[in-house]
């Protein structure tokens, strides 16, 4: 890895970096914040139009994360330079919207590949440059990627030990930016869709996949809960369903944006804490 710019932040480090991803056949970027003593690795997972910097510049996570002793690791929200045609002709499809899952379509299939490149290549790399334990291992995200922190956390229990989500799109199968995106880079069977809808997998789980419970904040002022493009209620429900414990905190006057977020990161971050670091 090749560190672009390093600065000291509450007695810790906050590293931008760009390493040759084999997975994403391109250069990548991802921003690190290393505490003053790191002892477990939380990712957090962007939203559409984001990259490496917005939640590093604008969530104000490192004093409680350097309290905590959490490291913190922000990837960028899809491959860039890739050049393939209509890759950045919308906001919510191509550049900066890669959804964190393997295309299998055309001409996407050969770059934007979010999830071997999180789930095999980075979090590993990472992990073995802060000499972390793979155990202490937690994702959380907002909007696009409160769906990447959901899915991913259901398909890989076993690397990712906590969930907590802003705003996730939590049933993409039924809004228009997930149809649009699962179609464009799944093609148009929607039993393929299902496997990265995160009310479908928990409605598939045979016992409660993270016991000590989910956390999920929502502001109720939120243009795109308005438009239905989140749909947090069907996720709350299919929890349900599996008796998965969820904390679902519906905020009055909150929209969509970093300032709800800024808000209430110092708990999600003591959510991940005590379920990481007991
Ligand atoms: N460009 C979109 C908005 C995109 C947007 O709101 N992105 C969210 C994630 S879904 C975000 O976090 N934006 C970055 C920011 O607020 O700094 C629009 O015109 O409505």
């Amino acid at each position: 890895m090749e560190i672009l710019s390093s600065h000291t932040c509450f007695g810790g480090q906050q590293l931008f970096c760009r390493h040759e991803s084999a997975e994403i056949g391109l250069p990548m970027r991802y921003a690190l914040f290393v505490p003053p003593e790191a002892k477990g690795l939380l990712v957090f997972l962007a939203g559409l139009t984001c990259s490496e910097e917005t939640f590093t510049i604008k969530a104000g996570a490192q004093r409680v994360a350097a309290e905590l002793g959490l490291a913190l690791l922000m990837p960028d929200t899809s491959p860039r330079g890739a050049n393939l045609p209509g890759e950045a002709e919308s906001w919510d499809f191509g550049v900066g919207a890669g959804f964190y899952l393997d295309a299998t379509q055309q001409p996407w299939a050969r770059h934007w590949r979010m999830e071997s490149y999180l789930t095999e290549e980075l979090l590993p790399e990472v992990l073995a440059e802060l000499g972390l334990p793979a155990e202490r291992v937690g994702i959380f995200g907002h909007s696009m990627g409160g769906h990447g922190a959901l899915t991913l956390a259901l398909r890989h229990p076993q690397l990712f030990r906590s969930v907590s989500a802003f705003a996730p799109i939590a049933a993409p199968s039924q809004c228009a930016w997930g149809k649009k995106a699962f179609g464009g880079y799944l093609g148009a069977d929607t039993n393929t869709w299902a496997e990265h809808d995160a009310s479908e997998l928990m409605k598939r789980q045979t016992r409660p996949p993270f016991p000590a419970g989910i956390l999920i904040d929502q502001g109720m002022s939120d243009k795109f809960l308005l438009e239905m493009q989140l749909l947090p209620e069907v996720f709350e429900a299919a929890c349900k369903s599996v008796d998965q414990p969820v904390t679902m905190r519906w905020h009055k006057g909150y929209d969509h944006g970093y300032y709800f977020i800024a808000s209430f990161m110092e708990d999600h971050l003591r959510h991940h804490a005590a379920q990481l670091l007991r």
